[in-house]
C-alpha cells in the first residue's frame, strides 16, 4: 500500500557548493513524501496536492516534524564502538593503548553479534541510514556485522580491517589470509542487497606492500569493491610514514604506488595533506571523509574543506567512532561548521545538509538509491521532533524562516530530537514490533 508521510520536508536538491545554495535547498511547509510498498519514493511536495491526487494511500502525519533524508556515515569503526573518549593521547599512541585492545575483544564471535546488533541499532537511532564501516579483524565478527545490518535495515560498505605490521599479534592477518577472508566475505555481499564490499588496508603503517598487494589485488578482481584507508591524520603518522616508505614523494604516493586510488577510495582526515597531494586526489578522483571531532578529539589538526573543494574534490563527513565522540552525522555536522569558521568559512544549512546526507551518497557511488528525495529513490528518512525540548522549541519559534530554523536544527539536534528513522519506508527506528 502506498505511504503519505506528513510534516516539514527538506532536502538538497544538487550540490550547492557548485550550485546556488538558495535553489537547492527545497523546504516544503505542511509538505509529504509519498512512497509506494517497495519503500521507493513516489513524490514529494504540499500535503494537500498530494492527499487529493492519493485518496487511497495510508496517512502517517507527523505534524510539524522535520522530514529529513537519512544521514550518511562516511567513516566509522565498528570494533570501537566501546572504545569511545578514552582518555589523553595523540593518534599513534591511542591506537596502541586504548584501540587495539578493545579490538581484541572482537575475536569472542558471542561477544561480537551482540556488539554488532548495537552498533547498527545505534547508527540507525541517530539518523543514519548509509555507512561506510571499518568492521573488524575478524571475519565471524565482520560478517555479524553485515548480517546485523541486513536485518535491522541499514545500507552497509564495509570490510575487513587489514594489517599485518605492528599491532597484537591476534589483529593481523597474513596477505595470504586477508586475500582469502576477503574473498568469502565480498562473496556473500554480491548476493545481498543493500550490502557492500569495501578493502580495508587500515592505514600505511599497519600494511607491508604485500599487503597492499592483496589489496590491489581484490579491487582488480571485484571492480565494484570500494576502498577505505587514513590518510594524513597526524604529524606523527605523517613522519613515521616518511620514514618507512623513503622512496614515495608523500603520503599519497605510498597508496598511488601500490595502485589502490581510484574513484572508489575514500580517504579518511587529509587534515595534513599538501597542495601536491591534494592536486594528485583530485586527478584520480579519490574521495575524502572529513571527521571534525575526531581531529579535534585526537589534537590532529583541523581539515580544510575549502583547500578540497576547489580542487573538486568530493568530500563527506564522517564520526570516526571511537576517535570521534558523536555517534550521530546531525551532531557531526555541527562540529564540521566550527571547524570550517576557523577557516573562515560559514557553511549554511544547505551546505552542512548537503554535506551530511547527499554528498555521502555520490561519493559513494550510491545518489540513484539515496541521499535527498528525489523521485525512486529509497525513502530514507529521520523524524526530528522538538516536542520534548522546551527551550528548543522557543529558540526555533525566534527564527525568522524555515531556513533558519533548518540551520538551528543542523547545529543543535540531540539524539532525544530523533522520533523515528525510516530505511527503505520501513520504520527501523523504534522499531516495528509484528
Ligand atoms: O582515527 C583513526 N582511527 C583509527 O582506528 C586509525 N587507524 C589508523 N589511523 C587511524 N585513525
Ligand atoms: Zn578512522
Amino acid at each position: 500500500m502506498k505511504r503519505l508521510f506528513l510534516g516539514i520536508v527538506a532536502h538538497v536538491l544538487e550540490n550547492p557548493f557548485t550550485g546556488s545554495a538558495e535553489d537547492c535547498l527545497e523546504i516544503i511547509e505542511d509538505g509529504a513524501l509519498l512512497a509506494d510498498e517497495h519503500g521507493k519514493i513516489l513524490a514529494r511536495g504540499p500535503k494537500q496536492t498530494l492527499m487529493a491526487a492519493h485518496p487511497d494511500a495510508e496517512i502517517v502525519d507527523f505534524g510539524d516534524d522535520w522530514l529529513l533524508p537519512g544521514f550518511v556515515d562516511g567513516h566509522v569503526h565498528f570494533p570501537q564502538v566501546y572504545a569511545t573518549a578514552a582518555y589523553g593521547h595523540h593518534l599513534l599512541d591511542w591506537l596502541q593503548t586504548s584501540v587495539f585492545p578493545a579490538e581484541l575483544a572482537f575475536a569472542d564471535e558471542a561477544f561480537a553479534v551482540v556488539a554488532a546488533r548495537r552498533f547498527v541499532h545505534q547508527l540507525l537511532r541517530m539518523g543514519t541510514t548509509t555507512a561506510l564501516v571499518f568492521g573488524s579483524q575478524f571475519t565471524p565478527a565482520t560478517r555479524a556485522l553485515f548480517e546485523a545490518a541486513r536485518q535491522q535495515g541499514l545500507r552497509l560498505i564495509s570490510g575487513l580491517t587489514l594489517m599485518d605490521l605492528d599491532a597484537p599479534a591476534r589483529l593481523l592477518h597474513t596477505p595470504q589470509s586477508a586475500y582469502d577472508e576477503c574473498r568469502q566475505l565480498i562473496r556473500m555481499t554480491e548476493k545481498t542487497p543493500g550490502l557492500y564490499y569495501a578493502v580495508t588496508p587500515r592505514f600505511a603503517l599497519s600494511c607491508s606492500p604485500a599487503m597492499m598487494d592483496v589489496c590491489r589485488s581484490l579491487i582488480e578482481e571485484f571492480p565494484d569493491c570500494y576502498l577505505q584507508t587514513h590518510i594524513n591524520e597526524n604529524l606523527d603518522e605523517i613522519e613515521a610514514v616518511k620514514a618507512s616508505f623513503p622512496e614515495a614523494h608523500n603520503y599519497l604516493d605510498v597508496y598511488a604506488r601500490q595502485g589502490l586510488l581510484s574513484p572508489r577510495t575514500v580517504l579518511a582526515h587529509s587534515v595534513h595533506s599538501t597542495d601536491a597531494e591534494l592536486d594528485r586526489m583530485a586527478e584520480l578522483d579519490c574521495r575524502v571523509c572529513h571527521c571534525p571531532a575526531s581531529n579535534m578529539y585526537l589534537g590532529s589538526g583541523i581539515f580544510n574543506l575549502a583547500r578540497h573543494l576547489e580542487r573538486r574534490i568530493q568530500v563527506l563527513v564522517g564520526t570516526d567512532i571511537g576517535a570521534g565522540t558523536n555517534f550521530s552525522i546531525l551532531e557531526e555536522l555541527s562540529d564540521v561548521y566550527k571547524a570550517q569558521q576557523m577557516y573562515d568559512m560559514r557553511l549554511g544549512a544547505a551546505k552542512l545538509l548537503y554535506l551530511g546526507t547527499l554528498a555521502g551518497a555520490e561519493a559513494l557511488h550510491l545518489a540513484g538509491e539515496t541521499g535527498n528525495f528525489a523521485e525512486g529513490k529509497s525513502a530514507d528518512f529521520v523524524v526530528l521532533s522538538s516536542q520534548t525540548d522546551l527551550c528548543f522549541q522557543e529558540r526555533l519559534a525566534r527564527c525568522t524562516s524555515r531556513k533558519d530554523q533548518l540551520f538551528a536544527w543542523l547545529n543543535m539536534f540531540r539524539p532525544s530530537h530523533l522520533r523515528a528513522t525510516y530505511s527503505g519506508g520501513r520504520l527501523v527506528i523504534p522499531e516495528e514490533r509484528p
